[in-house]
């Protein structure tokens, strides 16, 4: 199942452009020699050029030979690339696909020309290993656009449309959230190392096990305390469990995280 139409840029080779590059190459949408990948030091790139993929330095060379242009650099390093590359912007033929947090479709056309078509994607790390849950935006109503970023980010995960508005609610959820969860586990695995476990075994547990709860979640449409009830057992080792995390502020302590990262991402560019 290869693209064979488009070629895509992506501008800013960090951790989720080289994700996004990885993964769709394992999904076989592109094979590497599609994809151009830029970093300003591309020195750090020779694995990644050595396995097949364009890299380079030169935001604007690889703008003029894409046909997807995919911004993947931080908020604040944002309008120095756009600047760079302005020149070499042809909406007739281009769509930019913006995964930074924080920066509206419209700061993006801001920053270029009022005719630049932009969809916002926010995508998180799991996209290398094909599990993302990517959210989907734009200002613009442009219904090819919108299914073909659907159709590229459906090839590494799992996708949603949302509204605009939402997209730092969703970098704080979907993007943040690998982290949160990550920390829970190993949370629990040490938590499974003190009561017995060697710590790459406990390690190995908690993620299958948090990874069984998501997929009942997940495969059984099921709600989470339809699920934990079947856990806890009348006057049980879970309840007892559970309610001393609750004591200890383990939902608030989520809730009140997730709030705190949406709001942080809503200024990272305003804020830079
Ligand atoms: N890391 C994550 O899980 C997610 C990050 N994002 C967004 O993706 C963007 C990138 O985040 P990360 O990959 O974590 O950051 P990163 O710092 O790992 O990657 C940014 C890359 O851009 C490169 N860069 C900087 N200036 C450049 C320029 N002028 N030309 C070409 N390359 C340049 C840097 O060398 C670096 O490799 C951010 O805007 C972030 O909000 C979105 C979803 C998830
Ligand atoms: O921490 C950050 O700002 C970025 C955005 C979402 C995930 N990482």
């Amino acid at each position: 199942m290869q693209n064979s139409t488009a070629r895509i840029a992506i501008l800013g080779s960090g951790n989720i452009g080289v994700s996004l590059a990885k993964g769709l190459v394992k999904a076989g949408f592109y094979a590497p020699a599609d994809i151009i990948l830029t970093r300003r030091n591309s020195a750090a790139l020779a694995p990644l050029a050595e396995a097949g993929y364009g890299t380079s330095a030169d935001n604007l060379a690889a703008v003029r030979e894409a046909d997807i242009v995919v911004l993947a650099v931080l908020p604040q390093q944002l309008n120095k690339v756009l600047d760079g590359i302005r020149e070499g912007l042809d909406a007739d033929r281009q769509l930019l696909i913006s995964v930074i947090s924080g920066v509206s479709c419209q700061d993006i056309r801001t920053q270029t020309s009022a005719d630049v078509r932009v969809v916002r994607a926010m995508p998180n790390t799991a996209i290398g290993i094909g599990q993302s849950m990517t959210c989907i935006a734009s200002d613009q109503d442009r219904e090819e656009d919108l299914t073909l970023v659907e159709k590229l980010f459906d090839t590494v995960g799992t996708t949603v449309r949302i509204n605009e508005e939402l997209m730092t609610s969703a970098t704080a959820l979907c993007a943040c959230g690998v982290a949160f969860f990550l920390r829970a586990i190993r949370a629990a695995s040490q938590g499974g190392t003190e009561i017995g476990f060697h710590a790459p075994d406990a390690l190995r547990m908690a993620a299958q096990t948090a990874k069984g709860a998501a997929d009942l979640l997940l495969q059984l449409a099921s709600h989470p305390e339809q699920e934990i009830d079947k856990v806890t057992s009348p006057k049980g080792c879970t309840i007892a469990g559970l309610n001393e995390m609750e004591h200890h502020g383990f939902s608030s302590a989520l809730i009140k995280g997730i709030k705190l990262s949406a709001d942080k991402a809503g200024r990272l560019y305003k804020d830079e």
